[in-house]
């Protein structure tokens, strides 16, 4: 049965280890795994249980420092022409810069982190447990892991999962959030709203710079305000043997902009551009956003943009909490390269259409790590007649 029915069967969504005498036999067993590594800390664990033991070469290792390239939002909406090539080549080369001048004022990002913080340190379990569901689609989601039902190794990372399928319509869906703490609805609404607006800002200015002008940038620009957003309230505890495993797994995000909030203590690593496999820890200026480039910007960019591999690392002794919004045009919406962008046969077409159906019925079933659905979706030409999608890889 899959790890998430046993831990919303088991009515115990709030007991702590009931009548086992070693934390560690009980930590294994999948019902305890299932209700989150947040809980499972409460256990009082010493040793990371098996199910969260990554094989030794999947293991973190070392990895150094590196200053992501900055953008700034007040130049760009100036279009000066040195920041307009600043994101341009930061989306091309790194697919991840750092914005600052943002707009998303600090004290809505203070807040967020903060309701956050409280959601998962301070509730009681029963309450997170409410919003449990094995259901990948569903809108709102208590999880745990990275790709729960799929996850041959677990990552030690719990998540809230709300899901804005027409950001027009954000004020709908609010009422569906948890409703613990009071704060909650508030505080996310006013971070995914800051958020929409810094995405249509970023998007305006990547169209200009990929050369999409005129009707069909505001086209797009129209569709970009309706489309999906999807928030990932992240929760990494600190972790008995941090060295063994990761709050998550090697991955690229699925969406055109993902524009990330974290708390002051590091975590995100990022898939070096050098192609020497090194893993560079990303240290955020104080008050800037972490944004990458997704595989739906990848596709539409025809690969002129990269969606780059990232992961994190979970530490010790302090908790971490990020949020990661996940923006796209609307779910039903066909992602195609742009065709400014494709001239055969100079540049041919590098990616099949794709769609969120596409990318869920994938999710469902694959782990989804590395980059394996954005390459699902690569053309490679063996010869001019045909085409056929290439084998995942971890290369970016
Ligand atoms: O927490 C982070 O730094 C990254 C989170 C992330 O990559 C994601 O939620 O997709
Ligand atoms: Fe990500």
């Amino acid at each position: 049965m899959a790890i998430l029915d046993v831990a919303v069967d088991s009515g115990k969504a709030d007991g702590k280890m009931g009548g086992s005498s070693s934390s560690e036999v009980a930590a294994d067993s999948e019902q305890q795994i299932g209700l989150g590594v947040r809980h499972l800390c409460d256990s009082g664990i010493t040793r990371l249980p098996s199910r969260y033991v990554l094989p030794p070469v999947e293991r973190p290792g070392k990895s150094r420092s590196a200053l992501l390239p900055v953008v700034d939002l007040i130049g760009l909406r100036a279009r000066a022409p040195c920041e307009l090539a600043a994101l341009d080549a930061a989306c091309r080369d790194y697919g991840f810069f750092q914005v600052v001048n943002h707009g998303v004022g600090a004290d809505v990002g203070r807040g967020m982190l903060d309701v956050a913080r409280r959601f998962f340190f301070d509730l009681p379990q029963a309450e997170r447990a409410r919003y449990m569901s094995g259901d990948i689609r569903a809108a709102v989601r208590f999880g745990t892991s990275f790709n729960q039902l799929k996850d041959g190794v677990l990552s030690w990372r719990d998540f809230l999962k709300l899901l804005i399928s027409d950001s027009r319509r954000l004020a709908d869906v609010v009422p569906s959030w948890p409703s613990a703490p009071v704060d909650l609805r508030e505080a996310t609404a006013s971070y995914a709203r800051a958020c929409q607006r810094l995405f249509r800002e970023l998007m305006d200015a990547a169209l200009e710079a990929l050369g999409i002008v005129g009707r069909r940038r505001d086209e797009l620009l129209e569709e970009c305000e309706g489309g999906s957003q999807m928030m990932m309230v992240n929760c990494f505890p600190a972790c008995p043997e941090p060295d063994l495993t990761l709050g998550m797994p090697p991955h690229s995000d699925y969406g055109f902009l993902t524009i990330l909030l974290q708390d002051e203590v590091n975590g995100l690593e990022v898939m070096s551009s050098q192609g020497d496999g090194e893993w560079l820890v990303v240290e955020p200026q104080p008050g800037a956003l972490v944004v990458n480039v997704g595989d739906h910007l990848e596709i539409f960019s025809n690969g002129s943009y990269r969606s780059v591999l990232h992961r994190v690392r979970v530490n010790g002794r302090r908790a971490r909490v990020s949020v990661a919004s996940l923006h796209s045009l609307a779910a039903e919406r066909v992602i195609t390269p742009a065709a400014e962008l494709v001239n055969e046969p100079d540049k041919p077409r590098q990616y099949m259409d794709t769609d969120m159906a596409t990318f869920l019925a994938y999710l469902a079933s694959a782990e989804g790590k590395y980059k394996s659905f954005l390459h699902s979706r690569r053309i490679v030409r063996r010869n001019p007649s045909s085409t056929v999608p290439l084998e995942s890889d971890n290369t970016r």
